[in-house]
């Protein structure tokens, strides 16, 4: 009850910090439209009574009553239509405001393992549903409330002249059907969150059937109808559990009918039987039967805002559960000093779960400042783990990360990102412009159309991306399409190509310490991919630099090459010394060599020319 509470304080606060204008406008033209209904049945009654008096009738007051009962309904016409815009504009506040909200907290997650959780997307995807829609249903139903309350209040006084049992029976109808709305509510919003991993499967079927990449292997495969089939049967499987649920709601709504219709037929039996012994007259039935209505429909409209926002409000704790994850790392921060020494793992340990095997066992590793470290080994062997663990996206089970021999845990990862740049081995395309495509690398610097360039050539992608439609403003894009769609169209790059863009977005930043580069040449022709290793080597000297690539060629000019397998580094020296010391590393590089020869051109042994 507490909890519930809370939440709809916040969902309240949530409105009206996102629109109090508009919030308490609605709610004084909401007290009038609660006082409206019985001064419009009490016009009428004085109305009927006025022509009920037969030839002493007088016509003045009686068109005055008409000309007054219809201004009374015109007004509330008119105050209803200001209420639905008004509450339009709540309604468009708030979305922005959710947005800006469960998006700054979900940019200010650091750590990467939040995005590998599913429970984290399902509550993502139910937060921002209940967010939008919970302060408004909660504004809604306690403008209902308000409007009921004074709408049941005025007319039960009406009734209760005429009938007090009658009132009685009135006020308890409607507190079964708010009792029984509650319930509803708390089934829909349970259903809610059980079918969130269902929708999501749905939607991920939708984007396979979409997605321009995913259209290729369907094509080619023959995946369309099964990927169809099975969009359509998940959704078909929360369908019928949502419907399951609507019969529920359906039957207990005709039943909770049934109860009202009863009601209304027995104050009317109870009213025209008086006013037949002319205990009551004309116009006092028409008063009453009016009230009755009132107050049911006053009812009605509670109920209904109830079932909605009960199950807004049930779920929107999802949005403050979001909100509340840590953010930004807390606590004590040291100042990242430029990289003197170098960075070191230093006995490391990590698994991605905790009931996982070990991907990391210990590793010892050291990447000097100005100098460049070579990593291979096998697929799966943990090199990019390591990579993302030097970007503090995950944190070490155990061991540290030194950076000059300060644990990297000692710093805000943000003020550690800033001292680095990297690309990964699945990198991004962004279906933006060319120049943002780079610029992103240094948002500092996403205008800087010289800084881009350079980064550009430095990739040696320059002269491609100048050459495109719209030069450096062309969309790197086939799918979207500029807001007003009178641009030029987006184009595609290759695979190579994205890469370098991808290369020259790291190289924007010119103020750092250490380069990661992922397979920063896997997409590369051989001749490319030589250029742009002279360029990492020249542009990158002074800079601490982790080479990962699955050509061993590329990294033969590495300072120092370390061969990691089984979670550990298990060889270490130059190109030189691990050729000489036979072991993985030489295996694998004379593996890869011998891929490359063609037997015409290697010279033979005279024992093979004999033979
Ligand atoms: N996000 C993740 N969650 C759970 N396990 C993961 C995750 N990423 C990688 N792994 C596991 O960690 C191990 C190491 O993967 P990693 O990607 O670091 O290898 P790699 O050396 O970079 O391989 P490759 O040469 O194929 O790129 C693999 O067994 C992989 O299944």
């Amino acid at each position: 009850m507490k909890d519930a509470l809370r939440t709809v304080r916040a969902a309240v606060a949530l409105q009206w910090r996102s629109a109090p204008v508009a919030s308490a406008t609605v709610l004084a033209l909401t007290a009038c439209t609660g006082a409206v209904a019985a001064m419009g049945g009490w016009l009428t009654k004085l109305l009927l009574d006025e022509l009920g008096r037969g030839a002493q009738v007088d016509s003045q007051r009686a068109l005055g009553l008409a000309v007054g009962a219809a201004a009374v309904a015109g007004g509330a016409m008119a105050v209803l239509n200001l209420t639905e815009y008004l509450n339009g504009v709540i309604r468009w506040r708030v979305t922005l405001e959710v947005e800006r909200a469960l998006f700054t907290k979900v940019s200010a997650l650091e750590s990467l393992r939040y995005f590998e959780e599913p429970a984290f997307h399902g509550q993502l995807r139910l937060a921002e549903q209940a967010a939008q829609e919970a302060p408004q249903q909660l504004s809604e139903l306690v403008l209902a409330v308000i409007r009921a309350a004074i709408s049941v209040v005025t007319l039960s006084a009406v009734v209760l002249s005429v009938s007090p049992p009658m009132a009685l029976l009135l006020l308890l109808a409607g507190a079964v059907g708010l009792g029984a709305q509650l319930v509803r509510s708390r089934w829909s919003a349970r259903l809610s969150e059980a079918l969130v991993q269902t929708y999501r499967w749905r939607d991920f079927y939708h984007s396979l059937l979409v997605d321009v990449r995913a259209a290729r292997e369907s094509r080619l495969f023959g995946l369309g109808e099964l990927l169809r089939d099975r969009m359509v049967t998940t959704l078909g499987r929360a369908s019928a559990r949502e419907l399951a649920l609507a019969r529920k709601g359906a039957a207990m709504q005709a039943s909770l009918s049934l109860l009202t219709a009863g009601v209304t037929a027995l104050g009317a039996f109870i009213v025209v039987r008086g006013a037949v012994e002319g205990r009551h007259a004309i116009g006092d039935v028409a008063l009453f039967l009016a009230a009755v209505a009132g107050i049911q429909s006053a009812f009605t409209g509670l109920v209904v805002q109830m079932q909605e926002a009960g199950r807004s409000v049930l779920t929107f704790g999802n949005y403050l559960q979001l909100l509340a994850l840590p953010g930004r790392t807390a606590g004590p921060s040291r100042a990242v000093e430029p990289l003197r020494r170098g960075v070191e793992f230093r006995d490391a340990w990590f698994r991605y779960d905790t009931r996982g095997p070990w991907v990391l066992r210990g590793v010892n590793l050291f990447i000097p400042a100005g100098g460049s470290v070579g990593l291979v080994g096998i697929n799966g062997a943990g090199k990019s783990t390591l990579v993302k663990l030097l970007c503090r996206f995950y944190e070490l089970e155990r061991g540290q990360i030194l950076w000059d021999g300060v644990d990297v845990r000692e710093f805000e990862p943000r003020a550690l990102w800033q001292r680095m740049a990297a690309t990964f081995q699945d990198f991004m395309t962004y279906d933006l412009t060319a120049a943002e495509n780079i610029g992103l690398g240094d948002v500092a610097h996403l205008k800087d159309e010289a800084r881009i360039r350079a980064a550009a050539r430095l990739a040696d992608i320059d002269d491609k991306l100048a050459a495109l439609p719209a030069g450096y403003e062309t969309l790197l894009s086939r799918t979207l399409e500029g807001e007003d769609g009178d641009g030029a169209p987006g184009v595609s790059l290759s695979g190579g190509q994205w890469q370098r863009v991808a290369l020259a977005r790291a190289l924007m930043r010119e103020d750092v310490d250490l380069w990661v580069l992922d397979e920063p040449s896997s997409g590369l022709d051989a001749e490319a991919e030589f250029g742009i290793h002279q360029t990492l080597q020249r542009h990158g000297a002074g800079r601490a630099r982790l080479l990962v690539s699955h050509r061993l060629s590329a990294l033969r000019s590495a300072d120092t090459i370390a061969v990691l397998s089984r979670g550990q580094v298990v060889e270490q020296g130059t190109h030189e010394e691990l050729m000489a010391a036979g072991g993985e590393y030489a295996r694998l590089f004379s593996l890869q060599a011998r891929g490359y020869q063609d037997p015409r051109l290697v010279s033979r042994t005279p024992e093979e020319e004999a033979a």
